[in-house]
């Protein structure tokens, strides 16, 4: 998987949690030999910044995926369902939007414990995801040149 060039963008909301979710993404990069080197690296302070960086960003045609990530975290009022309904969906809307893959891991929970349940079963799913949907774009794009 070295030609993977990718675009790993984090919300770190919660710098805590923030740095374990990229820790188990290291990790998991590693045994799917998925090379750091081809991955660039964003940060930003919370979800609701995803969609217009994101926006931005597509104006460098090397990336050919984007990987998202981020924690929205349940606080003391409903403010964290607004967060993560605007953030879905307009990361969704900006994936049926842009010709390159968008894997989308922002995880919404009620507390740490339910993150820290979930933290490496959605990773395994998504770094799955973006094999088979790297694998899947290929063949699209050489299926794509042979009409063109
Ligand atoms: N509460 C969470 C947020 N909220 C912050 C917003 O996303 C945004 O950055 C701020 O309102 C400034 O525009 N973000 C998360 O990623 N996770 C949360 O739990
Ligand atoms: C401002 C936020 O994103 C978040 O901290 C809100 O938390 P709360 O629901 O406890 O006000």
């Amino acid at each position: 998987m070295n030609k993977v060039k990718g675009l790993l963008i984090i919300s770190c909301y919660n710098n805590k949690l923030c740095s374990l979710l990229l820790e188990s993404i290291f990790k998991h990069m590693i045994i799917y030999k998925i090379n750091e080197k081809n991955l660039i690296y964003l940060k930003i302070p919370g979800s609701l910044e995803f969609s217009w960086i994101i926006k931005k960003l597509l104006n460098f045609n090397f990336i050919n995926f984007i990987f998202v990530l981020g924690i929205i975290i349940k606080g003391k009022t409903i403010h964290y369902k607004l967060v993560s309904n605007i953030s879905y969906y307009y990361i969704n809307k900006l994936s049926y939007n842009i010709n390159i893959p968008l894997i989308n891991l922002l995880i919404t929970i009620n507390n740490v414990n339910q993150f820290l349940n979930r933290i490496k079963y959605n990773i395994l799913n998504s770094i799955y995801n973006i094999l088979k949907i790297s694998n899947l774009n290929k063949i699209l794009l050489w299926e794509l040149q042979q009409i063109n």
